[in-house]
């Protein structure tokens, strides 16, 4: 059995993850929470999944690397500053990150990219999501993979696309972009929705999270399928055989 440290084991996921452990056939090495020390749970467990906070992160990622031990991050709200340091550490451990675990958003990654890439830049494409009360970054995670996914279709980046949508669009849409829109409410686990709007119809891709445990089954595979692996960054469709 595979020993997994959780960090943010006192959330939604990390309680859900250590929940779901025993059916993948893993164990939990243990958790670590705000306040607590991550470099003793990086080196007793075989591979870590970080579910915590973007603040965290450069210290789990210091953990990890000086433990020599592989780690999932599912965190959201990363920016640019945290995807370089994901990249400096996967030099020298194995690192998955992604904003999704879920089977089913993997699979529509795929999709929208395979979408976006045959209707070309005159469809415009729209990416909306919503999730529970609780959420604190948008546009989600999830919502980013997409993007990225769509972008790459394109033959562009999402960063010469993206417009940041929280407060909603004024005025006219440009011309090429890709939009996001969010909605907070209720107890939602993650609903995603991507439209493709061309002249006179529209096609669009989407995935509901009905439960917080696919994001954790997820999770867990990623973990297994990492333990041993030599450093780089990896992806879960690799994990998935996608
Ligand atoms: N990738 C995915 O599939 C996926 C799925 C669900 C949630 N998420 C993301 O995972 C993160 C956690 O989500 P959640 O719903 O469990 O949130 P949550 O607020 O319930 O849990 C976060 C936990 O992290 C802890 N924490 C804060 N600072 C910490 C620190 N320095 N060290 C360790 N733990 C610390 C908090 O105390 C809390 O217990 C969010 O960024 C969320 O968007 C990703
Ligand atoms: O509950 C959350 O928070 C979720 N976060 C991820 C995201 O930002 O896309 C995945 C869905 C649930």
């Amino acid at each position: 059995m595979t020993a997994i440290g959780i960090y943010g084991s006192a959330g939604r996921m990390g309680r859900a993850i250590a929940t779901i452990a025993g059916d993948e056939s893993a164990s939990v090495a243990g958790g670590a929470d705000a306040g607590e020390d991550p470099f003793p749970l990086a080196r007793d467990a075989e591979v870590l999944v970080d579910f915590s906070t973007p603040a965290a992160l450069e210290s789990h990622l210091a953990a990890a690397v000086a433990a020599g031990t592989p780690m999932v991050i599912g965190t959201t709200g990363l920016s640019p500053t945290h995807h370089a340091l994901i990249d400096r550490a996967a030099e020298s451990i194995a690192v998955l990150q992604t904003g999704n675990t879920s089977l089913g958003v993997t699979l529509l990654n795929i999709l929208v990219q395979e979408a976006a890439q045959r209707l070309g830049p005159e469809w415009d494409i729209e990416i909306v999501e919503m999730h529970h009360r609780h959420k604190v970054d948008a546009p989600s995670g999830t919502a980013l993979l997409l993007g990225d996914a769509a972008a790459k279709g394109r033959g562009t980046t999402l960063n010469e696309e993206r417009v940041d949508g929280r407060a909603g669009l004024v005025g006219a849409r440009t011309e090429g972009t890709i939009g996001f829109s969010s909605l907070r409410g209720g107890t939602v686990v993650g609903d995603h929705l991507v439209v493709f709007a061309g002249e006179g119809e529209r096609i669009e891709l989407g995935h509901r999270g009905e439960d917080r445990s696919i994001f954790a089954r997820g999770a867990v595979k990623a973990a297994l399928w990492l333990a041993g692996k030599p450093a780089g960054r990896y992806g879960m469709a690799e994990v998935l055989g996608l």
